[in-house]
């Protein structure tokens, strides 16, 4: 049987549609990751908010996406006018880190998804640095003997969008990259298992970062290493009579 393409779930958020007469409550993401997905070669699939955890089954890596600020409550940190936050969604997603986790499904975190993965497993965040908030980019450099250093080299320049950052990454995250004044831009997961895990605080599915494609063929490769049980048995379509 011809090898299956990877299927990818990006995880999918609750967002406001307003429409003349109605707004409709819908779960999605933004295309530019479904892009980034099938550009590696993967098969993208969006998970419904809420019901990620469900649907882990039918999937051989996930994505979690960026978005609003994790709650500070769940990291110890203080509340700050500038945070929008979306508690409902830190539960979610950290259930479905956790799921993913115990399951070794790969796992690419970016922006607040790296965010999220650090709180999951006990780090904590900056509040708020005014920093980093400039789609223009700025440079990272990584850390030798990490997967980010064998995808980007030695330093790389990203697309940024972020107003906070980690703080202390935990027990279970490598630091493997940072910007020039030191604010952590990517981890990955040393912790007790086996996992494919990184996260970015960057956006390497923006169309204009250079590290789109080898980012997201990481998580591909991963995804079609990943011994688990088969997501899909891709046979052929029934024949019709
Ligand atoms: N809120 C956090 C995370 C920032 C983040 O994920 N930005 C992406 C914005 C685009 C989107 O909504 O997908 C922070 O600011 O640090």
């Amino acid at each position: 049987m011809r090898p299956r393409r990877p299927v990818v779930g990006i995880v999918g958020h609750r967002y406001a549609v307003p429409r003349p007469h109605v707004t409709i409550q819908a779960t999605g993401t933004p295309e530019t990751y479904v892009d980034e997905v099938a550009r590696a070669g993967g098969l993208p699939i969006v998970l419904p908010a809420g019901r990620a955890v469900e649907t882990l089954g039918l999937v051989d890596a996930v994505v979690l996406t960026g978005g609003g600020d994790v709650e500070p409550g769940r990291y110890g940190g203080e509340t700050h006018t500038a945070l929008d936050v979306d508690p409902r969604r830190d539960d979610e997603e950290v259930l479905l880190i956790r799921a993913a986790a115990v399951r070794g499904i790969p796992l690419l975190g970016v922006c607040r998804g790296l965010q999220l993965l650090v709180v999951a497993f006990g780090g904590t965040l900056v509040g708020h640095l005014d920093a980093h908030r400039n789609l223009a980019g700025h440079a990272v450099r990584t850390e030798p003997t990490s997967t980010l250093r064998e995808l980007l080299g030695v330093r790389a320049h990203v697309t940024s969008l972020h107003h906070q950052a980690v703080a202390h990454p935990g027990d279970s995250w490598r630091v493997t990259a940072r910007a020039d004044d030191a604010v952590v831009e990517g981890i990955e997961w040393s912790g007790p298992t086996s996992w494919s895990a990184i996260g970015v605080q960057w956006h390497p599915e923006l169309p204009h970062d250079e590290t789109g494609d080898r980012i997201f063929g990481w998580l591909v490769e991963a995804a079609a290493q990943r011994d688990g049980e088969p997501a899909l048995a891709m046979s052929a379509p029934a024949q019709s009579s």
